[in-house]
């Protein structure tokens, strides 16, 4: 019932896709995009913008994010949601570079290591790889078991 926001940012470079080996705090060991809290007074556009520059050092202008997805997430005996807002970009400056919370990488699409990922990711990255925009709740059962879900692609967000 309580609804906590997070951002999630994906960065695009030719076939390529950034992900980042999360080095602690919440889902560390796993990769993922680039994102977190979004602060109070905050847009969740800027919150955006400055957890990837944050995590990997990448500057994006926020008018070159676009909001791609929105996933929803709620877990068995436990009243929070996770409500995080997905956004990707292809134009950024800087090189993308290892911080205390994240190791990046670039990946394939075909080379996507959905086992050391959250595991709602296999069931929505194709939609993001193939620029569709989407939304999509999960409901687990701790960490590792999805209970159920649907998701939907979008004519827009
Ligand atoms: C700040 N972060 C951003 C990313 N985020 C999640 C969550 C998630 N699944 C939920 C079961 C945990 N799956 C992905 N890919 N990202 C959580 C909050």
């Amino acid at each position: 019932l309580l609804k906590k926001i997070y951002t999630l940012v994906f960065i695009r470079k030719e076939s390529q896709i950034l992900l980042g080996m999360k080095k602690r705090g919440f889902g560390m060991n796993k990769w993922n995009g680039f994102g977190g809290k979004v602060e109070p007074n905050e847009q969740i556009i800027d919150a955006a913008a400055r957890e990837l520059k944050e995590e990997c050092c990448l500057d994006v202008k926020t008018s070159n994010l676009k909001n791609i997805g929105h996933l929803e997430f709620t877990f068995e005996g436990d009243s929070t949601m996770m409500d995080v807002r997905v956004f990707a970009t292809d134009i950024f400056e800087g090189t993308p570079s290892e911080t205390e919370e994240m190791a990046p990488k670039w990946f394939k699409h075909d080379q996507i290591p959905y086992d050391d990922m959250w595991l709602d990711d296999r069931l929505w990255f194709p939609y993001m790889l193939k620029g569709k925009l989407f939304y999509g709740r999960f409901h687990y059962q701790g960490f590792d078991k999805i209970l159920n879900y649907h998701i939907e692609e979008l004519e827009s967000m």
